[in-house]
């Protein structure tokens, strides 16, 4: 196997009872890349977590750790495996102060190195004047870098984060996961990080692995994700996309709307979606391609949000747009940015 490999799932299964919560699943996690796991309750992100960490076992398939394998024809306990974890609810130990926390995942390492392991750690996530203070006296941001610390201290090979801001409000949300992340990345750690949030997921991760039923959708880049989705599933997910009916004809997909070249192009034939951004859709005055009317207007401050009646078409589009138009404005002319358009 490439040394370059952090964890490795091959065709990895798991079931309770008639529940396929992890399907055939299959993926390589290079050393120091940052994955975003994201999918609806219930798809199996969990579960797949728990299944590197070892708290959980496979049902069929293989899984490698740093080139060695921990599950499959083999087991390996989760103390043995070198992997670090940070739960939802941080999990830390009340009736110890936050160095002994942080202690507590060095249990197996000489005293000597442990002490100077957590020092270490104190130091890169600056929570020397917290060193004292009981885990109960903490807030949840401080509490959280408690936990990533004590998860980090023994520098495991893999960091695994089931949905390790979720309990924090989004001002202190936005700051936790910065930090969190320049943190890692400092320390080239591998990390895979559970998340339900999908823009949580695409600023996260390297790579976003999005599943659904236990099962991969699509993995790729953030840009993948966002901007080149496989299927409805995956477009829908990190968009709330205008739909439009439609259907191809000489390599070009028509609508209403207009004709457009959208892959696949020529190899396609009968009816479909065709699916749109809400901020590709381009709203003025006077040009555009065709008239709209306002029925809905939602500022937002930055942006505002229309609902827009074209003629001849059953469902309103929606689009999102930076543009100022005048208070009262009735109508207007829209065009469709064609770059990022597809068709499911
Ligand atoms: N120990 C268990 N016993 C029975 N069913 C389980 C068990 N663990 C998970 N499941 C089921 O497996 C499926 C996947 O669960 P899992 O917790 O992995 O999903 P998830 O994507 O992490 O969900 P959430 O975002 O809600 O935490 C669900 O249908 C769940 O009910």
């Amino acid at each position: 196997m490439n040394g370059n490999i952090a964890v490795r799932l091959a065709n990895v299964s798991r079931a309770f009872g008639t529940t396929a919560a992890v399907n055939g699943i299959s993926l390589d996690i290079a050393k120091g890349e940052i994955v975003s796991l994201v999918g609806h309750s219930g798809c199996g992100k969990s579960t797949l977590l728990r299944i590197i960490s070892g708290v959980e076992t496979v049902d069929s398939g293989r899984v490698f750790l740093d080139g060695g394998e921990v599950d499959g024809a083999t087991f390996v306990e989760p103390e043995a495996r070198g992997v670090g974890f940070v739960f939802q609810d941080y999990a830390l130990f009340p009736h110890l102060d936050v160095r002994d926390n942080i202690l507590f995942g060095l249990k197996r390492r000489p005293k000597a190195e442990a002490a100077a392991l957590a020092d270490d750690i104190i130091d890169r996530i600056g929570l020397r004047h917290l060193a004292d203070r009981f885990s109960h006296t903490l807030s949840g941001g401080e509490q959280q870098r408690v936990a990533l610390a004590r998860a980090l201290a023994p520098r495991p090979a893999v960091i695994l984060m089931d949905e390790p801001f979720s309990n924090l409000d989004q001002g202190l949300r936005d700051r936790v996961r910065d930090d969190t992340l320049s943190l890692l990345r400092s320390l080239d750690a591998t990390a895979i990080m559970v998340t339900h949030d999908p823009q949580e997921a695409l600023s996260v991760g390297d790579r976003v692995v999005l599943m659904r039923s236990g099962e991969i959708v699509q993995a790729g880049s953030p840009y993948d994700l966002h901007d080149r989705p496989e299927n409805a599933y995956a477009a829908e997910f990190f968009c709330a996309f205008n739909k439009v009916p439609g259907q191809w004809r000489d390599g070009k997909f028509e609508t209403i709307l207009g004709s457009f070249a959208v892959s696949p192009g020529a190899q396609a034939t009968g009816s479909a979606t065709l699916y749109i951004r809400p901020r590709d859709i381009s709203v003025s005055l006077d040009g555009g391609d065709m008239l709209a009317r306002i029925s809905e207007r939602v500022f937002y401050g930055e942006t505002e949000q229309l609902v827009l009646f074209v003629e001849g078409l059953e469902t309103p589009l929606r689009a999102v747009v930076s543009e100022r138009l005048p208070t009262g404005t009735a109508e207007v002319r829209i065009s469709i940015r064609p770059e990022r358009l597809a068709v499911f």
